[in-house]
């Protein structure tokens, strides 16, 4: 990667380090030395350069490392400048890689939550026609040395399909401790930490804990879920031989698939925190039938009275000896009504299985004694339907 001002006598060494005071690097004697405010400007003009051409091989909508962003984060970068050639007498740059420390949250493979500060690689790039040279690893290998850290006491932000694979070739590792924060750790990360990784109080409940440890790539998240703490992670017993992979953004990996949904009854406790539905407000207001002062009122009586009251078949042939419309037509409304009580009552009874009570409204004309044959499927199938209808009202 090419600049219009000398590269090679602004960087030195094969490999600069930065900090966030993006200070110039000591020159070799005899180099002339241009202003000091010139050459942090050719520093951050590198810096920016660099950030652009990362995120645009891994297809980041925007750069994660930029000048402004390295001067306010306490993060260091190695840049590997291309020493060998001087294309057009001025250098060039091959390559960067970001690490910072950051304290996260990360489970171990019991699915305990950690506190840990371990450092995190960030961003890692090498310019497009020099990669697979070893120019990465070149850099990667310099950085563990400066740090003074082993390749599975890291923690990688989302890392790229390549990151991967080049983690996996050049360090062996390859197996993950599932997280369900940005960041992946490979096995042995719990082994060697130091200091230890601090165990959170088991007594802390699970709202006090961050689910998701900062990660420069937040933006990345494309996938919409339920809140905290609907969205836990589902138990697995074995770690994949793969952290998950990225969908839509081509090289990064994202967090893994939705998790399942939390179980029924989890469901309905939720749902019943939630404010109604603006139509099962309207619904409960019209039908005194579904008001829970009447199902309490009906809840002693025996299982089946209103239905006994008003029979028909669901095969058409009602054994009704007045079988005309307006009857028909009050029958459905019943039978929605009966099932929309039964929804309400196992929603209000945190579905523990209670049979719903039966109620006939009272201002209901009194209906010809039939026969009732609506098999119980059918029945629960409009109970489901009922349910998922409710679902539709979550808020995410
Ligand atoms: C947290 C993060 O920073 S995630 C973002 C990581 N960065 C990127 O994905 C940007 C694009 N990729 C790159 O810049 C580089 O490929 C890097 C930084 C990942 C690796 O640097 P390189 O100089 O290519 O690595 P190096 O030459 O030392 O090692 C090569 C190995 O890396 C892996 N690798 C590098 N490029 C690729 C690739 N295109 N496809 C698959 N694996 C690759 C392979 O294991 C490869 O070994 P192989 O050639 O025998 O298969």
């Amino acid at each position: 990667m090419e600049f219009p001002f000398d590269v090679d006598a602004l960087l030195p060494e094969r490999i600069t380090v930065l900090d966030q005071h993006l200070r110039p690097p000591a020159r070799r004697p005899g180099t002339t030395t241009p202003a000091r405010v010139d050459v942090q400007q050719q520093l951050m003009t590198i810096v920016d350069e660099l950030g652009k051409a990362s995120a645009k091989a891994q297809h980041l909508p925007v750069p994660i490392t930029s000048a402004s962003r390295m001067q306010s984060n306490r993060h260091v970068m190695y840049v590997l400048k291309d020493s060998s050639a001087r294309p057009a007498g001025k250098g060039a740059i091959i390559g960067f890689l970001k690490v910072g420390y950051k304290k996260l949250f990360v489970l171990d493979d019991r699915e305990a939550h950690n506190e840990v500060e371990p450092l995190c690689i960030l961003d890692f790039y090498i310019h497009e026609t020099l990669q697979r040279h070893g120019h990465g690893r070149e850099l990667f290998q310099y950085m563990l040395q400066k740090e003074r850290v082993e390749p599975h006491q890291l923690a990688i932000d989302r890392p790229s399909q390549k990151l991967l694979k080049f983690l996996n070739k050049h360090y062996n590792l390859e197996t993950t401790v599932p997280q369900v924060n940005n960041f992946v750790i490979f096995e042995g990360f719990f082994a060697h930490q130091h200091p230890p990784a601090r165990k959170l109080p088991p007594k802390r409940t699970e709202g006090d804990i961050k689910p998701y440890s900062s990660s420069d790539r937040e933006f990345l998240k494309v996938a919409v879920e339920p809140p905290w703490p609907l969205n836990r992670a589902p138990r697995r017993a074995t770690p994949p031989a793969h952290p998950p992979r990225s969908s839509s953004l081509g090289n990064s990996p994202e967090r893994g698939p939705l998790r399942p949904f939390v179980p029924e009854q989890e469901l309905l406790r939720s749902l019943r925190l939630c404010p109604p539905h603006p139509t099962a407000r309207l619904l409960l207001a019209t039908d005194p039938a579904a008001s829970p002062a009447q199902r309490r009122r009906t809840r002693g009586a025996p299982p089946g009275l209103g239905a006994q009251s008003r029979c028909y078949s669901r095969y058409g042939g009602l054994n009704s000896s007045s079988p005309n419309a307006d009857s028909q037509e009050w029958k459905q409304g019943e039978q929605e009504t009966e099932t929309r009580a039964a929804a309400e009552e196992t929603l209000s009874q945190d579905g523990c299985g209670e049979a719903p009570t039966h109620t006939a409204p009272p201002q209901a004309p009194a209906p010809p004694a039939q026969h009732c044959t609506v098999p119980a499927d059918v029945f629960n199938a409009r109970v489901i339907r009922n349910l998922q209808e409710r679902r539709s009202t979550r808020p995410w």
